[in-house]
């Protein structure tokens, strides 16, 4: 059974689910009030616990209930005995803010309409803006969070750092840089988009009992935006093993990867595959590249394969007596260069689940059959970075500015399932569901490093298909334990570290790590 902070955590929600879901719970009779007490009391005891040490304190406080939130917690830390001052310069609040507003100036809290008089706080909290922010920040709020960003000091964001689109993550004219932000009751969008991941510090999820029946009502089971977390990754991690077994019943994956030119993109492949326990792999590669791979990879099954001028594989040349069907998944890109066009077509044209990455997504995007991806017959995996995800996808929306909905739409578009990388990888499947990786390092912008990728999900891809488990939580799986092979290395080793050879290294220690050893 798993519990329930633990259901929460693996949802993410946007503005306007959260204002649905919160309108479910005030129309079922919870007090508005009554909310916001409840938040801002556990806020205030968290930063209670956490900086005592801290005895100046300064709450910036907005016209909406973000600002409602902040100024309760200004009257409790004011109780608890901390030095309180009030910033709130708006000359229109919401009712329950002002009348916040008024006790605070009633209990004797100071309160300024100039953000200088807040220049003594050792710490502030932000409670300017949350999700009901709308409009871009000008004048002189702006100035005032510009100013606040000048100090570098301390700063506590209640739901996220005012100024980021709650869905976007997109700065609004200018925004707070925080150090430390209490998501509150779900974990909202903007939150995992490569904008906002500059400003939000150190993120928490508050929670605050939102029932789970209202939570389900609203962002359904379709349609729903996952935050991959342990608990869902350990789930298929690893790959359970019957104890009556043998190689080709634990996965049989096909590596076709590798020239002249890049040889070690076939190699790191390769090591990426090993890490993932797959029973049986086999490697096409130029004939030429043959013993340098049965050096690096004496496990796998290297299989020569005839050669363009240029090096690049030329044409598929199996063992006698195997065809593509043989294997339960393909992995084709990295390192192949724009001469293997023929293979592309050809492995398409099989009804075995397929990861296309690197140059394999090059040649999908010139040969521009994107929509016959929808015919085949097996699962077809899309890893593209956001320049390959632009050839591939020249007409979607921005990827660089919205990646969940451009994943999205890409996905849709195809029928396949697109997992676009970047610092939170975002997946989506053609059902319109999305998994956002939620933790990740920039060690891992590196060379080679989505080469690994590639190899560990082309492993577990082939383990699972007799195992039951849904290729989406195989992608998600394989996302999860890259970052967090990334970050386990990074702390070993620090973020220069982590070259992709070494990530390889760090796959089965995070497993030792947790305990799944
Ligand atoms: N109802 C409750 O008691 C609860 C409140 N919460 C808090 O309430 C917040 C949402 O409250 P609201 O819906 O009131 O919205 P916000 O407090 O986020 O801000 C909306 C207010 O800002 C104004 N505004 C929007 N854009 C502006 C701009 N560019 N320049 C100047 N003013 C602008 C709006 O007119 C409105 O008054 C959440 O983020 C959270 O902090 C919930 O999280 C918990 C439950
Ligand atoms: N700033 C970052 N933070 C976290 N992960 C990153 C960052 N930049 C890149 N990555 C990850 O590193 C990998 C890079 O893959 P890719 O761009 O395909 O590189 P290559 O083709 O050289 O192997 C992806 O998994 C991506 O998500
Ligand atoms: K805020």
């Amino acid at each position: 059974m798993v519990d329930r902070l633990e259901q929460i955590s693996q949802i993410i929600v946007t503005a306007q689910q959260m204002r649905d879901i919160e309108a479910r719970i005030f129309a079922a009779g919870m007090p508005v009030a009554a909310l916001m007490e409840k938040v801002a009391g556990l806020i205030s005891r968290k930063i209670q616990v956490l900086y005592s040490n801290l005895p100046r304190v300064g709450i910036l406080a907005g016209p909406g209930h973000n600002g409602g939130d902040a100024l309760v917690v200004a009257r409790e830390l004011h109780f608890c005995g901390y030095d309180v001052k009030i910033y709130s310069s708006f000359s229109k609040l919401k009712e329950l803010t002002w009348q916040h507003l008024q006790y605070a100036q009633s209990l004797g809290i100071p309160c300024y309409e100039s953000i200088e008089e807040l220049s003594d706080c050792d710490f502030l909290i932000d409670g300017l803006f949350g999700f009901g922010l709308e409009r871009r920040l000008q004048g002189a709020i702006a100035k005032t969070i510009n100013q606040v960003n000048s100090w570098s000091k301390l700063v506590i964001s209640i739901d996220l750092p005012s100024g980021l689109h709650t869905d976007t993550g997109e700065v609004l004219g200018t925004a707070i840089r925080a150090t430390q932000t209490f998501c509150l009751g779900l974990w909202k969008l903007g939150l995992f988009q490569d904008d906002a991941l500059e400003y939000i510090g150190k993120a928490e999820l508050i929670d605050f009992d939102i029932p789970l029946a209202d939570v389900q009502a609203v962002v359904g089971d379709v349609n729903r935006i996952h935050r991959i977390t342990q608990t869902t990754a350990l789930s298929t991690l690893p790959l359970p093993r019957p104890a009556v077994t043998h190689k080709y019943k634990e996965g049989h994956l096909l590596l076709i990867c590798g020239s002249r030119r890049y040889s070690g993109g076939a190699i790191l492949t390769g090591l990426g595959a090993r890490v993932s326990g797959v029973g049986m792999l086999s490697i096409a590669v130029p004939e030429s590249l043959k013993p340098l791979l049965v050096a690096q990879l004496p496990e796998a099954l290297i299989i020569g394969c005839p050669e363009t001028q240029t090096g690049a594989i030329a044409s598929l040349q199996l063992p006698k007596n195997t065809d593509l069907s043989s294997f339960d998944a393909i992995a084709c890109g990295p390192g192949l260069t724009g001469d293997s066009t023929p293979i592309i077509q050809q492995v398409l044209e099989s009804d075995r689940s397929l990861i296309l990455d690197a140059d394999a997504l090059n040649i999908l995007a010139q040969m521009a059959t994107i929509p016959t991806l929808q015919k085949r017959q097996a699962v077809t995996i899309l890893t593209p970075h956001a320049g390959e995800f632009k050839r591939l996808f020249p007409d979607v929306s921005d990827a660089m500015k919205d990646r969940v909905r451009a994943v999205r739409e890409a996905a849709l578009h195809c029928g396949a399932i697109v997992l676009l990388k970047g610092a939170r990888t975002a997946i989506a499947n053609s059902q319109n569901s999305v998994w956002i990786n939620p933790e990740s390092t920039p060690a891992l912008a590196r060379g080679g490093s989505g080469d690994v990728l590639t190899g560990v999900l082309g492993g577990l891809l082939a383990q699972a298909k007799s195992k039951h488990i849904s290729v989406e939580q195989i992608v998600a799986t394989a996302a999860w334990w890259h970052s967090q092979a990334g970050i386990l290395a990074a702390e070993e080793r620090t973020e220069l570290g982590v070259d992709a050879f070494t990530l390889t290294n760090y796959f089965i220690p995070v497993l030792a790590s947790v305990g799944k050893n």
